[in-house]
């Protein structure tokens, strides 16, 4: 039978990451309380309903002065507590106890700490230095921010720091998007699920429960699909059913006979977008969509499955979600050992960092995940780039 040897030149990696995102838009919008919101991604700007602090604080324990009486004594007519300010005004040669957090009392306009102070009944005398300005160990009114001011811009990942500055901006809930439904399904006759006896020439799975793994940190609600066989009707049957943001298969992506996954999602009535990356592991991924659906449709060999999910997967996950910044974060380090030049694909190498250096494992088979689970970090070779010498900076990606 005469294979197809026309294929479709392979596309670089940051255009199929931008015709991916160019697929979908995010998923709809919820709003949810603080605390089940972390994680998500805010779906609109959220701006401060309050000013923080809403008054001139103390920043520190001990007397409220007006810094022009300096250097003291001073009467001590009262006290100013968080959530208990001093009643009256802080007059010239007065001075009021006051606690971190506390309401600088009108009058006051500085803080000598207790340390530089000592008290003698209701007189006070400064013990050490003293504030060095007018204002020292005290917070201005709005030094956080202002009524107005916006806190989050949408597309702002939810991180613990952003929802305690919207629980302080005055918000209880905040707009996000709803969970990202992604399906996976394994392809290949020769797979069984892990742990069940894998007879003769049978492969335990893996591909899926990494992928869960992968996705594990996402707001995501994972439908299981399970292993599929290798067979066009039950893909095509499978595919037609299911109900998701997001489709992602692993395995039959290339060109060999058993490589159905692209015609069984046409059966379905999918379209493929684009087909065959210039990256390595991973060239045969695709992408396209399928009814509501989009569709990745990634290699078999594991480290491709899981070069393919770092670059394509879970940025999908996270443009669905709502992310204005969804691709994986690049880091710099320096290379432990010099490498050759490289094809014409951009090459992700499994890695090593020991000592902020970067060390490339030897044997770089996309088949082979003890080398993947001892790699701490991918290193980034662009497509045709010359050949670089121990010392010399490069791009990596942290995978552990
Ligand atoms: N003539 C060509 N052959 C191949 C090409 C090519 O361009 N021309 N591309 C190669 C590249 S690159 C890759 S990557 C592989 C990927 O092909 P498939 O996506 O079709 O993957 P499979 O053949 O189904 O499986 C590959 C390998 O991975 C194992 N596998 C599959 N699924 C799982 C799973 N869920 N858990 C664990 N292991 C899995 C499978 O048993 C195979 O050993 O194609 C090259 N061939
Ligand atoms: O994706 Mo393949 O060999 O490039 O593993």
């Amino acid at each position: 039978m005469p294979h197809p040897t026309r294929l479709t030149p392979l596309i670089p990696v940051a255009e199929a990451q931008s015709r991916l995102f160019a697929l979908a838009r995010p998923v709809p919008a919820e709003t949810l309380p603080l605390r089940a919101a972390a994680g998500r991604w805010a779906a609109e700007d959220v701006l401060a309903r309050r000013t923080q602090p809403a008054a001139d604080l103390s920043a520190m324990d001990g007397y409220a002065i007006r810094f022009a009486d300096l250097p003291g004594p001073w009467h001590v007519v009262g006290e100013s507590a968080a959530g208990s300010p001093y009643p009256g005004t802080v007059g010239m040669g007065e001075a009021t106890r006051i606690f971190t957090g506390a309401a600088l009392p009108p009058g006051a306009d500085t803080v000598l700490i207790q340390e530089e102070a000592a008290r003698d009944g209701a007189t006070l005398h400064l013990d050490g230095e003293g504030p060095a300005h007018l204002g020292r160990n005290t917070r201005a009114r709005g030094l956080d921010f202002h009524a107005g001011a916006l806190l989050l811009r949408a597309g702002d990942r939810l991180t613990p720091a952003r929802v305690a500055v919207a629980a302080t901006g005055g918000h209880a809930t905040l707009p996000v998007r709803r969970p990202v439904r992604v399906a996976i399904a394994a392809t290949g006759d020769e797979l069984v699920p892990a742990g069940s006896d894998a007879t003769g020439l049978q492969l335990p799975e893996s591909n899926g429960v990494m992928l869960a793994a992968m996705l594990a940190d996402l707001p995501v609600e994972v439908i299981d699909l399970g292993i599929l066989p290798d067979r066009l009707d039950v893909l095509r049957d499978a595919f037609a059913a299911i109900d998701a943001d997001l489709l992602v298969t692993t395995g039959g992506a290339s060109v060999g006979d058993h490589d159905l996954v692209r015609p069984a999602l046409e059966a379905a009535g999918g379209t493929i977008d684009f087909w065959r990356i210039a990256l390595r592991p991973g060239k045969p991924m695709m992408a396209g969509r399928l009814g509501e659906a989009v569709v990745l449709g990634l290699p078999g060999n594991p480290v491709s499955a899981f070069v393919t999910a770092t670059l394509f997967v879970r940025p999908m996950v996270a443009h669905l979600a709502g992310a204005r910044d969804p691709l994986p974060t690049m880091t710099g380090a320096l290379l432990g050992e010099d490498l050759p030049a490289n094809g014409g694909r951009t090459d992700y190498l499994r890695a090593e960092l020991r000592d902020g250096k970067a060390y490339a494992s030897t044997i770089q088979d996309s088949s082979m995940l003890l080398t993947l689970a001892r790699s701490t970090c991918l290193i980034v070779r662009e497509a045709d780039a010359p050949a670089a010498r121990a010392g010399d900076s490069a791009e990596i990606l942290i995978i552990a």
